[in-house]
């Protein structure tokens, strides 16, 4: 673990998600089955489990791609199971990075980025393009502006997903197995860019398989499985002996 990151206390630090007894049901099929978490300002979950367990339903329910059975979600003081909610705002506020970067193909790179401020007003289209530039750079590509996605290798793709949430200006950052489509060679480099927001103190929830990067980077790991959050802790105390007879049949069945 990078223990030179300033990490937030996790018992001082104001709350940024609250989930209280969350259920989702898709039909009679329930995968989310009550699930309680608080991550703090500042921190970095990375939540891991089987395949099926419910990891990206959950990650889906944080910014109400998914609707909630019943439960809530609160970002902040806003509780985001209330009907009223503005969803369009959540999602201004949560950026989400998915496995398959859900580029727009026919947009160029700076298309991509520039696209939802300037729809949702947030922006001049100018103010947009000198952002999407300067958050290129942060990613290590300024010189692809201009480029269309299928020019670009899977890290780039990544990397211009990352950049397209960044400029929206989140207070959280969601990644959904951000680095499974990758090739091996291209997942160091997204992982620097996740690592870098960290160090900058991004509140983050990262669905991964990546377990030494979640060893690295997390605060604490949640680990699900059939729709419940089994364990939360530190990464050295999920990943290292001793470890309790039911972490350790989970995790034979993750690593
Ligand atoms: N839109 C949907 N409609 C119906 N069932 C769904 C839907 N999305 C997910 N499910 C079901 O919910 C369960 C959990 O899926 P989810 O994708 O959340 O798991 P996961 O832990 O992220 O799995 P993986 O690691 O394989 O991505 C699965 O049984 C899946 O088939």
């Amino acid at each position: 673990m990078n223990d030179t990151r300033p990490r937030p206390e996790a018992e001082s630090a104001a709350p940024k998600i609250v989930v209280e007894d969350l259920h989702k049901h898709f039909g009679d099929n329930e995968v989310l089955k009550g699930i309680d978490a608080t991550v703090a300002e500042g921190e970095v979950v990375c939540v891991i489990g089987p395949s099926g367990s419910g990891k990206s339903t959950f990650l889906r329910c944080l910014n109400r791609l998914e609707d909630l059975t019943s439960g809530r979600v609160l970002i902040g003081d806003d509780d985001l199971s209330d009907a009223s909610v503005d969803i369009d705002e959540v999602r201004r506020r949560i950026g989400m990075v998915f496995q398959h970067f859900n580029l727009f193909p026919h947009l160029s790179v700076e298309e991509n980025i520039t696209l939802a401020p300037v729809e949702l007003g947030l922006a001049t289209k100018q103010e947009a393009r000198a952002t999407a530039q300067r958050l290129l750079e942060r990613v290590g590509l300024g010189d692809k502006a201009q480029a269309r996605p299928r020019s670009l290798s899977g890290g780039q793709k990544q990397r211009v997903a990352i950049a397209r949430a960044l400029a929206m200006s989140p207070e959280v950052m969601l990644f959904d197995e951000a680095t499974s489509a990758l090739d091996p060679e291209m997942v160091g480099e997204v992982l620097q860019v996740i690592r870098d927001l960290a160090d900058e103190g991004m509140t983050m929830v990262l669905v991964t398989h990546e377990m030494g990067f979640a060893r690295e980077v997390a605060d604490r790991v949640m680990f699900m499985a059939d729709g419940r959050i089994m364990e939360q802790d530190v990464p050295e105390r999920i990943f290292d002996a001793p470890q309790t007879p039911r972490l350790q049949e989970f995790l034979s069945k993750v690593l």
